[in-house]
């Protein structure tokens, strides 16, 4: 739990990093974490997530503005609050000739852990992170996948209450990318979760929280339902099974109700795009008793394009665009 009147475990004020008193990478960035929150940090190329990060782990020192972590000031010298702090930075590096179990446990020693203490923690981190079968082989030899798991044991041999982890599903294949995706899911359950990804789905999945940061600007700070909300898109895809005629039927009906948009039936598949005007839980129990009456099997249902995706990239869109109109005065603009 934190420590200050608040219980927020991150909060930033007016936030602002300017590099070399030319780029400014951060721009006045408020937010406050609430223990338990699993935050997707999100944002193009260049958005300033890892200098935020950067600043919340006391790397950098802020030009403007100021960071607490767990209600203390956090400053490039208050090692005692980064280590309650699990960090992995993007790619992260290891040196190659160590093996898990000797690099865990110099992890261990530098965190001053005494050897009984390091010793089976070391074992069950090894465990946990599935690299058992290869603890004792050296780290040149390892996957991303499996270095990525290296990173995660690495980032809790302190038992941290936050995790701030970079980008921690880049490079990884599929396989690997679903360990990384429980392994944060479990986590979640006991600790507080920064990430910052690239990767909307893995975002949609783990996070219930979103900060979206554009050219150093915050543009978005609430929960996951909160940023989905803001697009409703209605529209489904159905994969059907029944008599050809019949299924033609149905698309006749429904295209005849009201709110039914668009109704298109190609490759045993039905595109359906309902209005915003009835409740969509009404229409869809209209779309089912339609297809019910006429025999036909539903085999999926599913929503069309992903709904954070969406909701993400309608925010950075109107976002340049307000840029562009704010650079060139409306009729240039045109
Ligand atoms: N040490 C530095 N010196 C000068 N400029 C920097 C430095 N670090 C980052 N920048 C610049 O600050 C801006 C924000 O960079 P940052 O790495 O925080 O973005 P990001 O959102 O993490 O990007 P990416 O998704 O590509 O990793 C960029 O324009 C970058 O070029």
């Amino acid at each position: 739990m934190a420590e200050d009147g608040h219980g927020w475990i991150v909060e930033t004020q007016h936030l602002t990093k300017i590099y070399r008193n030319r780029q400014i990478a951060l721009n006045d960035v408020t937010l406050t974490l609430e223990p338990g929150c699993v935050l997707g940090l999100l944002g193009p190329n260049g958005a300033g997530k890892t200098t935020l990060l950067r600043l919340i782990l006391g790397l950098h020192r802020p030009t403007a503005g100021s960071v607490r972590v767990f209600g203390r000031l956090m400053t490039p010298n208050a090692a005692d609050i980064r280590r309650r702090i699990g960090y992995i930075p993007t790619n992260p590096q290891f040196p190659r000739g160590m093996t898990p179990i000797s690099y865990l446990d110099y992890i261990g020693r530098l965190f001053g852990l005494p050897r009984d203490v390091r010793k089976p923690k070391l074992a069950t981190l090894i465990r946990a992170v599935d690299l058992l079968p290869h603890s004792g082989e050296p780290i040149a030899h390892f996957t991303p996948g499996m270095t990525a798991r290296l990173a995660v044991a690495a980032s809790l041999i302190n038992e941290p209450d936050l995790l701030i982890w970079d980008e921690p599903t880049h490079g990884l294949d599929i396989e690997a990318r679903r360990s990384m995706l429980e392994l944060i899911k479990q986590l979640a359950s006991e600790k507080t979760l920064i990430l910052s990804s690239h990767n909307l789905s893995d975002v949609d999945e783990v996070c219930n929280y979103a900060c979206v940061l554009n050219k150093g600007q915050m543009i978005f700070h609430g929960t996951l339902q909160d940023l989905k909300g803001r697009i409703r898109r209605n529209h489904y895809e159905l994969d059907v099974d029944g008599e050809h005629k019949a299924i033609s039927k149905a698309v006749g009906v429904l295209r005849g109700l009201k709110d039914f948009i668009q109704v298109v039936f190609r490759h045993r598949r039905l595109d359906v795009k309902l209005g915003e005007e009835t409740p969509n839980t009404a229409l869809l129990a209209q779309l089912f008793q339609v297809l019910h009456d006429h025999k036909i099997t539903v085999i999926s249902v599913r929503t069309v394009g992903m709904q954070t995706e969406q909701a993400y990239l309608d925010l950075v869109e109107r976002e340049e665009s307000r840029g562009f109109v704010r650079l060139y005065p409306a009729s240039e603009a045109a």
